[in-house]
């Protein structure tokens, strides 16, 4: 009977040589005696009756030479890391930075290289050994080697010790003269590891597919040349094609406009950017594919910008559901003047960046308008834009309408707690209204959300991070506030980073007549304003601003009966204050500017005017024309005055002296007088 083999396993540690001791009786069972011995233990190593010398490196292999006295094999096993332990090193980030632990330079280029060679290629790996100089990272990998992990690693992936590879194993097996059964036993233990690896690979494989399929993005890669090695169906269908038909095609045979092709191969990054193809709008990303150090190629994303903005929208209507969008853009701010065109550039500078911002205005001049603007027009633009209005909350409710609460705060709290509106504005906008009137225990807690981004709700001790930017109003001299210490100064200053006020109305009296036929338009009035009144309207204080001319443009779509609306259709105050003085004909006797018109009676006004329009209209072409035609003219244009009326309104008109009845009575002209009195009402203010 053969007698057991003997064998000897010689490493530099102790915790490597216990491995591979184990692995090496674990291959051999009883068939072979494995004798365990540390280099650096033994000055001499007794060799009788050993068959065999495995070591665990070829670098102790002349040293162990000296230490024996008799010529026998020596086997520097070749090692590899346990399969079973690499997933985790696998499911690593591409590009991340990563240190491999080994007790020795040399070991830890050798793990580099055996991770490569599994494929493990897609992490930098940085060789770390007890005593060397390298940057501390995030994450170090080691075969076993935990404990020579530098401090200020967070994460330690221990692929245990590198074991014995199969082609070491073999080596041993021949040398011992083994039997080849028990040689199987091993390979099929090894291969099910290589199978249960790949099988995570494809696993991995076809969630990540499964991923690039589901995206609304067309994703594709290419070599550095232009060849697609990759493309999702998106990807295909954006180009009109086959997603077959893609791959190992170079982009120059899909895409026959050089300028796009020059934007998906070339070497530079691209964010954002929107190209043409097939008059269909993409939006265009790019980046790098490594190996290592070498450009292998780029990924190439594209997104259907109508896509995107219906998503946008969608996202809009949402929040507008909630009520926390902001309607107004810069556009929607009307006016002309220089100190209105003035602050709408301040606030589109300021609408780019990302500071608190106060505005200062009194009530109704546009602060609301122009926060909603600027939040439009910024980074937030998608996020909800909340507005909070001091004066419209009672001091107790404030507290928790702004924080939020947790449940049992209050008596009344609503079961589950609230959040504040810090939190619903959660990467967009608070605008924050009359904040000179908050108290001092408000100003408080806005200075530590300001200071710390973050909320705590009433009642609750969680500290809740928020992303929110601040744009406050006040129609009060806060500065002023602060010098009656009621108003906290680091408040102000932590408010008033980005700011501007905004002029009253009555200092831009330029925007006034744009500002009321606008509103008229938006109301979908018919209503037209006559001279006198806009020179009152542009006359008049407006201590209500914009807010007041709005209401009185609602007022006078809805109380005045007549198309043309005259200076008696406006409220008494109006009148009073403009004329306060002048000497004018107010309602009984009714205005008409500079034409004594005692004659005709204010009520029939419009009556009038439409008659001359349609006189001066008829004339300017040459025609002449008479009361019956001037019916069937006003009819046509939907207003109802018999030829009996319109004989009855020519005639006051030709005492006053606005028309000029022909000699032979066959038709009536307008006369300059009439159209002096035409240009007053109508003519200037609706061609303005
Ligand atoms: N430049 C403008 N163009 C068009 N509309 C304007 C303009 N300025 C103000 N408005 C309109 O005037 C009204 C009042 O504006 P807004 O609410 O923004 O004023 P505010 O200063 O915030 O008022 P308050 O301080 O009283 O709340 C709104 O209907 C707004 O749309």
């Amino acid at each position: 009977m053969d007698r057991n083999k003997k064998i000897i396993i010689i490493s530099l540690d102790y915790v490597a040589n216990r491995a591979l001791t184990e692995q090496l009786n674990e291959v051999f069972g009883e068939k072979v005696e494995v004798i365990s011995i540390l280099l650096n233990e033994h000055e001499k190593i007794n060799v009788e009756d050993i068959d065999l010398i495995v070591c665990s490196s070829k670098i102790i292999v002349e040293k162990i030479k000296k230490k024996i006295n008799k010529l026998i094999p020596i086997i520097p096993v070749r090692r590899t890391v346990n399969l079973k332990k690499i997933t985790e090193v696998i499911s690593l980030n591409a590009g991340e930075k990563v240190l491999l632990v080994n007790n020795h330079l040399y070991t830890a280029n050798e793990t580099i290289n055996l991770l490569k060679k599994l494929g493990v290629d897609h992490i930098e790996f940085v060789p770390y050994f007890p005593g060397c100089k390298e940057e501390i990272q995030d994450i170090a990998v080691t075969p076993g080697g935990s404990h020579l992990v530098p401090k200020g690693v967070k994460r330690i992936i221990d692929i245990g010790i590198r074991i014995i590879d199969i082609s070491s194993i073999i080596e041993i097996f021949l040398e011992l003269s083994l039997p080849i059964e028990n040689f199987q036993i091993i390979s099929e233990s090894y291969s099910k590891e290589m199978v249960r690896l790949n099988r995570f690979n494809s696993e991995t494989n076809k969630i990540l597919k499964a991923m690039f399929e589901i995206t609304h993005d067309g994703i594709a890669a290419l070599d550095v040349s232009g060849n697609i090695f990759f493309s999702n169906k998106k990807f295909a269908d954006f180009l009109q094609c086959q997603q077959s038909d893609l791959i190992s095609k170079n982009i120059v045979e899909i895409i026959n406009d050089k300028e796009i092709i020059d934007i998906i191969i070339d070497s530079k990054q691209r964010n954002n950017e929107i190209i043409d193809i097939d008059n269909k709008q993409f939006m265009l990303n790019k980046t790098f594919l490594y190996q290592g150090n070498l450009l292998k190629g780029h990924v190439v994303s594209l997104q259907d910008v109508t896509h995107i903005q219906n998503l946008e929208k969608e996202v809009r209507k949402k929040l507008a559901t909630k009520g926390f969008v902001a309607k107004y853009n810069f556009d929607d701010l009307i006016g002309i003047s220089s100190s209105l065109l003035d602050k709408i550039k301040i606030a589109k500078k300021i609408a780019k960046n990302d500071l608190t911002v106060l505005i200062q205005g009194e009530d109704g001049t546009g602060k609301e308008i122009f926060a909603q603007a600027i939040h439009n027009s910024s980074m937030r633009k998608n996020g909800p834009f909340v507005a909070v209005n001091f004066a419209a909350i009672s001091e107790n409710l404030m507290e928790s309408e702004l924080f939020g609460y947790e449940e049992g705060a209050f008596t009344g709290a609503t079961k589950g707690g609230k959040e504040g509106v810090f939190e619903q504005a959660d990467k967009g906008t608070i605008f924050i209204d009359e904040i000179g009137d908050i108290s001092p225990q408000i100003q408080k807690r806005l200075l530590r959300v300001l200071q710390e981004k973050e909320v705590m709700r009433v009642g609750g001790s969680k500290i809740i991070p928020v992303d929110v930017r601040v744009i406050a109003a006040t129609n009060k001299d806060l500065m002023e506030l602060v010098k009656e210490k009621k108003f906290r100064k680091d408040l102000y200053y932590r408010l008033k980073v980005l700011y501007f006020t905004i002029p009253l109305l009555k200092e831009r009296k330029e925007d006034i007549p744009l500002l009321a036929k606008y509103y008229l338009k938006s109301m979908e009035s018919d209503k037209k304003l006559s001279n006198d009144v806009l020179d009152i309207l542009t006359k008049y204080s407006w201590p209500g601003n914009v807010r007041e001319l709005v209401n009185l443009m609602y007022y006078l779509d809805s109380i005045v009966d007549n198309q043309y609306v005259v200076a008696n259709d406006l409220p008494e105050n109006f009148i009073q204050e403009v004329y306060e003085g002048e000497n004018i004909k107010t309602k009984d006797n009714c205005i008409f500017g500079t034409i004594d018109t005692d004659l005709l009676p204010a009520n029939r006004i419009n009556e009038y005017i439409k008659i001359l329009k349609v006189l001066k209209d008829a004339n300017d072409l040459g025609i002449i024309i008479g009361r019956n035609k001037i019916s069937r003219i006003l009819k046509k244009n939907q207003f109802y005055l018999s030829s009996e009326q319109v004989r009855g309104r020519i005639k006051d008109m030709e005492k006053a002296g606005l028309i000029e009845i022909g000699n032979t009575k066959q038709g009536s002209t307008i006369s300059k007088k009439g159209k002096m009195f035409l240009k007053e009402y109508i003519g200037e203010y609706t061609e303005r």
